[in-house]
């Protein structure tokens, strides 16, 4: 059991350590609660710097139909802006009911009438690897999109997003021609067959926080089952999806299978959950919206619905650990991707033996954090991806100060311009608090103490959340007891956020329903059908 084999996967090689972010004044009034040393001044303000130009053109907009790109039947467009600025990208075609409903006729004529259905599943497999081999060759660009319109550093999409969907797609153009029935042995002479049959017409509903993924883990398994799909994207981040669904059409996907339709939750998404023609929804996106899908499924279709909602994941740091290795994952484990994970280790609960010395260097690694322009080289940590999510953070460090959390360093904006955030660490933070209890969906790191394996376990599975959680200890006993014991999804022990395309990944209680990735995700684009034949005078039963 080697805490120093610790790992931190999703960006293994990113390296991004580096100098004192430039960044900001905090301007918290609660200085009660200040460590000293949390009021921070820093020489220049990344948010006010001139930002660098994106190294891609953005070539899509509109609806993708039938294999064309097309406006919106409304001729509404809506704007998907810079999280660096909030300036306007592009304006994209707002895809609303009717547009979902022609998307829906189309992709139930490609299933009932269409070539994919009825092509080899050899052939779907090499149309999904030409697709992979495409997305390589353009993956700058992808690269380039996925963090203009969400803020992500490049360094992150070009060395982690970009190649994670693409073995993503080449998982499951590996599994299109490995999915087969069975034959099952029956009480009496009879054949029982049991077909593993497409479903259909698969909806699905993506966030902003990983686009290009959320569509890899969606469309990859849909299509290696041979189903058509509509896709819509979330309203804050439509580029990538359209782009790689070019890419997709250029690969040999025949017209019609895919559609992707940018547009609101409410209009695009409510239509497409609530479509009786839709056979299938998947949704990755929070709670509060899960429910509503699930309700509309409900009082349409019923069509089967799997979701992948929110968390509040503990990061559990035993007093046997290597605190230097604790402090650096559990700082990856929250602070990745602007702190905007449905599994960030958002709960760091950390031994009351390694705690001091667990909070002060988990001080000095906030400080160290990058943050800046997306594009800039070494930059760790970007803007969040827009105002609404900037003011909603922005409030829960108030929350955080006002009921009596230790800030120990951030808690304010970086720079004038844009939604960029101090990278923010609370510790004495209490169970009761709302940062503890909410997804804060940013950079704010929140530090709680314990005393006992049983105290951390009672205390970590006290919420409506069962996404993710990471253990880190040096002990295999421990390690074992907490991976049992948690009511997570995921376990990651010693490491953490490992996304390998064969590892199922979603939650227990409140934070989903089904799984994703792995040989899971093809039982949600698949129907089970028994085939009975009565047998005469058969050789064996
Ligand atoms: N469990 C996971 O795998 C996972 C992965 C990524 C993000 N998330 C969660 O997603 C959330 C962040 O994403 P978000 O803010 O975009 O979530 P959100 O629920 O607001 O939106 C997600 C998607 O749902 C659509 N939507 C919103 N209202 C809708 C409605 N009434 N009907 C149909 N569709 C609707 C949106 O347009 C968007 O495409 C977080 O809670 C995060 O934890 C979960």
């Amino acid at each position: 059991m080697a805490a120093r084999r610790a790992s931190f996967s999703f960006l293994s090689g990113h390296g991004l350590l580096g100098r004192t972010p430039a960044t900001s004044l905090l301007r918290s009034d609660s200085a009660r609660h200040l460590l000293p040393g949390a009021l921070r001044r820093f020489s220049t303000e990344p948010g006010d710097e001139e930002p660098i130009k994106p190294p891609v053109e953005v070539k899509y907009t509109q609806l993708l139909i039938n294999g064309n790109f097309v406006d919106a039947a409304s001729g509404k467009t809506f704007p998907t802006a810079d999280p660096r600025t909030g300036e306007v990208i592009a304006r994209v075609a707002e895809g609303d009911e009717e547009d979902i409903n022609r998307a829906v006729a189309a992709a139930r004529r490609a299933f009932d009438e269409g070539p994919w259905p009825r092509m080899t599943a050899y052939e779907r497999c090499r149309v999904l690897l030409r697709f992979a081999d495409l997305m390589e060759r353009h993956a700058d660009e992808i690269a380039a999109l996925e963090s203009w319109d969400g803020g992500k550093p490049l360094e992150q999409t070009a060395r982690a997003e970009v190649p994670m969907a693409t073995r993503c797609m080449r998982y499951y153009a590996g599994w299109a021609d490995k999915i087969h029935g069975l034959v099952v042995p029956a009480d009496g002479p009879h054949h029982v067959q049991v077909l593993h049959e497409l479903i259909g017409v698969a909806g699905q509903i993506i966030p902003w926080n990983f686009p290009l993924l959320m569509f890899a883990w969606k469309v990859g398994p849909a299509l290696a089952c041979g189903n058509a799909v509509v896709l819509k994207t979330a309203e804050q981040t439509p580029l990538s999806a359209l782009y790689v669904a070019s890419l997709l059409h250029e690969a040999g996907l025949p017209d019609g299978v895919l559609k992707v339709v940018p547009g609101f939750g409410p209009t695009a998404g409510g239509a497409l959950a609530s479509h009786m023609g839709v056979d299938k929804l998947a949704f990755t996106g929070s709670t509060g919206t899960g429910k509503i899908i699930l309700e509309l499924s409900a009082r349409s279709n019923l069509k089967p619905v799997t979701l992948e909602l929110g968390g509040k994941s503990p990061f559990i740091v035993m007093d046997d650990a290597d605190v230097d290795q604790a402090v650096e994952l559990a700082h990856q484990a929250l602070f990745f991707n602007q702190g905007q994970c449905c599994c960030a280790g958002s709960r760091t609960f950390v031994h009351e033996r390694v705690y001091d010395e667990f909070v002060e260097k988990s001080k000095a690694r906030a400080e160290r954090r990058v943050v800046g322009d997306p594009f800039k080289k070494g930059v760790e940590q970007g803007p969040q991806i827009d105002g609404q999510q900037f003011k909603k953070i922005l409030g829960y460090v108030k929350s955080g100060v006002d009921g009596g959390a230790t800030l120990v360093t951030g808690g304010d904006r970086v720079g004038s311009r844009g939604f960029y955030v101090q990278p923010t660490v609370f510790a004495d933070v209490q169970d009761e608090m709302k940062i503890a209890q909410e997804e804060i969906f940013g950079p704010i790191q929140s530090i709680l103490k314990f005393r006992e394996v049983g105290e951390v376990v009672r205390r970590a599975n006290a919420t409506h959340y069962g996404l993710a959680a990471g253990v880190f200890t040096t002990s295999l006993d421990t390690a074992n007891t907490l991976a049992r014991a948690l009511r997570v999804g995921s376990v990651w022990v010693n490491c953490y956020d490992v996304f390998d395309a064969a590892i199922p990944f979603g939650g227990y209680k409140m934070s989903g329903i089904g799984r994703e990735k792995g040989a899971y995700s093809l039982r949600n684009y698949l129907q089970t059908k028994a085939v009975v034949t009565p047998l005469n005078d058969p050789a064996w039963l």
